[in-house]
């Protein structure tokens, strides 16, 4: 049966600084790297071994990936990281305080820009502190100001169907270590969750979140592994 996994990544730094981060390259904390090996030894526990893995072009995501898969004794698996599944891009919050942003632009603004389904944050001005227009590791990719979560639906779904389905459709355990809403980007589509709906969904850290998929790739079921 083919299964897909998706990992969101351990605790960031400005995860636990509570700061917008989108492309910003923060690492793991030791919470974070803990939470990361914690997952891989939960997939060798229950047998659910990947056997291929993608990742975005974020440390974060790529050692948990590697924490994970060290932990369940699966480093050599083949691996590809693309820019496609990073978190979507912040935008010109990027770097700030998520309370400080909200006291002085109100909750419900702040919910808006974090959780509305297509209103992107403001734009990040090209040339100021966190643009990573120029960031060799982006070469050649155009490099968003701001994203929606439709926009980043727009890039991952193209990169899903291209590059991930195949690999499902031979029957592998596929695992995703990626981001709170390049997931939720995934999600939203193999669930059928409504644009109003997906306001609602959080994904936590470092939580494989399996799908058992029919052949034809069709959904069976979706759960957390560590509550079976
Ligand atoms: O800061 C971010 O990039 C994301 C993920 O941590 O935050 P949010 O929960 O607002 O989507």
């Amino acid at each position: 049966m083919p299964r897909l996994i998706l990992v969101r990544h351990g605790q960031s730094q400005w995860n636990l600084e509570n700061r917008f981060t989108g492309w910003w390259d923060v690492d793991l904390t030791e919470k974070g790297e803990e939470e990361a090996r914690a997952a891989g030894r939960l997939l060798a526990e229950k047998g659910l071994l990947p056997t291929v893995a993608f990742t975005s072009l974020q440390t974060r995501a790529i050692k948990t990936l590697h924490f994970a898969l060290e932990a369940a004794g699966l480093l050599w698996i083949p691996e590809t990281k693309d820019w496609r599944l990073n978190e979507r891009h912040y935008g010109g919050l990027t770097g700030l305080n998520k309370a400080e942003t909200a006291a002085l632009h109100g909750d419900e603004q702040v919910k808006i820009w974090r959780r509305s389904f297509d209103t992107p944050p403001p734009v990040l001005e090209y040339g100021s502190a966190f643009d990573l227009s120029t960031d060799p590791r982006y070469a050649g990719i155009a490099v968003p100001q701001t994203e929606s979560l439709k926009d980043t639906i727009a890039r991952v779904l193209p990169y899903y169907e291209g590059s991930i389905v195949p690999h499902l459709r031979a029957g592998a355990t596929v695992l995703v270590s990626a981001h709170g809403n390049s997931l939720r980007a995934l999600v939203k589509h193999l669930s059928g969750i409504s644009d109003a709906e997906i306001t609602g969904l959080e994904i936590p850290t470092g939580q494989p979140i399996v799908y058992d998929l029919a052949d034809d790739l069709a959904v069976l079921d979706r759960y957390y592994l560590s509550e079976r």
